[in-house]
């Protein structure tokens, strides 16, 4: 019941963020329909007993009902036709946001890992659409059952018998439910085929991509893997139909024949009334539309339920619990990982097998460790994008799976060597990072990142990037990523400033340029104990972190100055000779 409850509340909900006033109308657009076939069952019958016995104002009264019942036939589909297609207008887009909230606005990332999370995203937004154009039905369920009520009441008035006539329908309901149930398991066993097919397609337009694959020749083999998935997804999808049309055409002919042979019945019996037999006639309508309507409404509530337990579900998923516990101002003690293990598949190996590393306050931290070693997903366990499967990662002392997790992002900050290349404008793909009002925080970060080419550009900070804009600049690698670095550093006073890699496409110069602007960045934070994480493969440029750490297979191995490290003639001392020795 519960659960029904919540599907009418997101119902509603989209109605009204489709527009209050179009709602509104679309309902009472729809329920009229509703209304005119029982206005004109219940007109008929005075209307002839009273011509019949020669009563004008059983005539008139009868008239007007018929007459009213009959305009609604006539003008509601005019209403309704216009207000469907305002509403498919916006619907889709509404829900299309729905989808979008429920993805980007989620608080941790860990749930995008998982196979089950992607197929029901893909489901829910090729059926999203079905969602916004079911806003009415809570309404639409209430006048139907009333319409049915009321048709059964009137044919039991007619002859009590009669009164069991609408539960013929029971079995085909019960057939159109397994149809319909028949369809939507489809939809799930085909999404990761349709998954698959949607990958390729965008993997073959995606510019970033086309070189690759120009080069190696692979468009005729992406085709091929293309019409693959997409053969498996029909040929799933098709058969499917197929059953559920069947099953669903046994259910339909039951009731009409079943209904017309009982009247038949009472049309022949004698003390039947003109009137009567225009009535039962007229009621025939409205019992197969509501008959009709309940069937339909079945399907399309199952249907609903179906995306709408998509919905929930991925909603728990992406938005687990929020924690309550607040964001310090400012780091006192530091942040500590505590016998951390984590592991990203159903596959035993862990990359953190019970990690423990403490960044005291106010310290630039260098990590450093081969591939693999785990650095990024440490990464991703304190930024607070992935869970810990057991231990804890304490933010002076207090646990991160306890804290308002949106509260602690804004005191993040972060640069990856994948970062996203916003087609923004400068000033716009700068600002992502973290502020409502583009002020001159923008030029500051701009200034850090060492990004002092947008000045160069056709507009500044208002150039448009991306090629695929009529006026859109395109940068080289290196200036993309000085974007990047920008918008890790526009946040004001963050407690924990993360650089994943962020140098790998800057020349060694800019690089040593950007990572003083870094330490000194660090130095004016570090009253606030704010914690500079840099992760790098080049030795030369974490030498001057205050704590350097080398992970392996995600084990803290060594950890101390660069200095100590060097004297205690480890892992990182090897490793950095080695290097030195190549820049020589
Ligand atoms: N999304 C993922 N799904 C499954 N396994 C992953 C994923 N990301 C990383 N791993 C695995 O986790 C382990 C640690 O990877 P991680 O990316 O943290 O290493 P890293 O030290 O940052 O490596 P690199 O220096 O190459 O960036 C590796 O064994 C890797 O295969």
């Amino acid at each position: 019941m519960k659960s029904w409850v919540a599907t009418a509340r997101l119902l509603i909900g989209l109605g009204w963020e489709i527009g209050p006033g179009l709602f509104t109308l679309y309902t009472v657009v729809t329920m009229s329909s509703f209304v005119s076939p029982l206005l004109v069952a219940l007109g008929v019958r005075p209307l002839v007993d009273g011509v019949v016995s020669g009563e004008p104002r059983q005539v008139v009264a009868g008239g007007i009902a018929v007459a009213v019942g009959l305009t609604f036939v006539l003008v509601a589909p005019i209403g309704y036709r216009w207000a469907t297609i305002r509403m498919r207008e916006r619907s889709s887009f509404v829900a299309e946001r729905r989808v979008l909230r429920l993805a980007a606005g989620a608080p941790q990332i860990q749930h995008f890992e998982r196979p089950e999370y992607l197929d029901r995203l893909q489901t829910l937004r090729r059926e999203a659409p079905d969602l916004a154009d079911s806003v009415t039905m809570p309404f639409i369920g209430v006048f139907v059952v009333a319409q049915l009520v009321i048709s059964t009441v009137l044919l039991a008035d007619l002859k009590p018998v009669l009164a069991v006539l609408p539960l013929v329908a029971i079995p085909s309901l019960w057939l159109s439910r397994r149809a319909e149930r028949i369809r939507r398991r489809s939809e799930l066993d085909a999404a990761p085929h349709r998954r698959l097919a949607q990958q390729l397609f965008m993997l073959s337009v995606a510019p970033s991509s086309a070189q690759e694959l120009h080069v190696a020749s692979m468009g005729d083999e992406l085709l091929r893997h293309h019409r693959e998935a997409a053969d498996k997804a029909n040929t799933i999808a098709h058969r499917a139909l197929l059953r559920s049309v069947l099953i669903g055409s046994v259910g339909w002919s039951v009731f009409p024949l079943a209904y017309v042979g009982a009247l038949v019945l009472i049309l022949n019996e004698s003390g039947v009334t003109p009137g009567d037999v225009a009535l039962a006639l007229a009621l025939a309508g409205a019992v197969v539309s509501a008959a009709n309507r309940v069937l339909d409404l079945a399907g399309t509530v199952l249907r609903v339920r179906t995306t709408a337990e998509h919905y929930f579900w991925l909603a728990h998923q992406a938005h687990p619990e929020p924690g309550t516990a607040p964001t310090p101002d400012r780091l006192l003690h530091g942040i500590e990982l505590k016998h951390v293990t984590f592991g990203y598949g159903a596959d035993d190996r862990l990359a953190l097998p019970g990690t423990d590393l403490f960044l005291p306050a106010g310290q630039t931290v260098a990590i450093v460790g081969e591939n693999g070693a785990g650095k990024s997903t440490l990464v991703k366990l304190l930024t607070g994008m992935y869970r810990p499967a057991t231990g804890a990662v304490l933010i002076d002392g207090v646990d991160l799976a306890t804290m308002d997790l949106d509260q602690y992002r804004q005191k993040v900050s972060a640069g990856f060597q994948d970062f996203v290349r916003y087609q923004l404008t400068v000033g716009e793909a700068v600002a992502v990072g973290g502020l409502s009002e583009p002020p001159d925080q923008v030029r500051t970060a701009l200034s850090k990142a060492d990004a002092g080419f947008v000045d160069t550009l056709p507009q500044g900070v208002d150039t448009q990037l991306g090629t695929s804009w009529t006026d859109g600049v395109e940068l080289s690698g290196g200036q993309w990523q000085k974007l990047a670095i920008a918008r890790a550093l526009v946040r004001p006073a963050p407690l924990l400033v993360v650089m994943d890699e962020p140098s790998a496409s800057l020349d060694p110069q800019t690089e040593a340029a950007v990572f003083d602007r870094l330490a000194a960045e660090a130095r004016a934070g570090r009253a606030d104990g704010r914690i500079t994480l840099l992760i790098s493969h080049r030795f030369s440029t974490v030498r001057s972190a205050d704590l350097i750490v080398v992970l392996d297979n995600g084990r803290v191995t060594e950890r101390g100055t660069h200095d100590e490290l060097m004297a205690g003639d480890g892992t990182y001392a090897e490793l950095y000779r080695l290097q030195a020795a190549g820049y020589r």
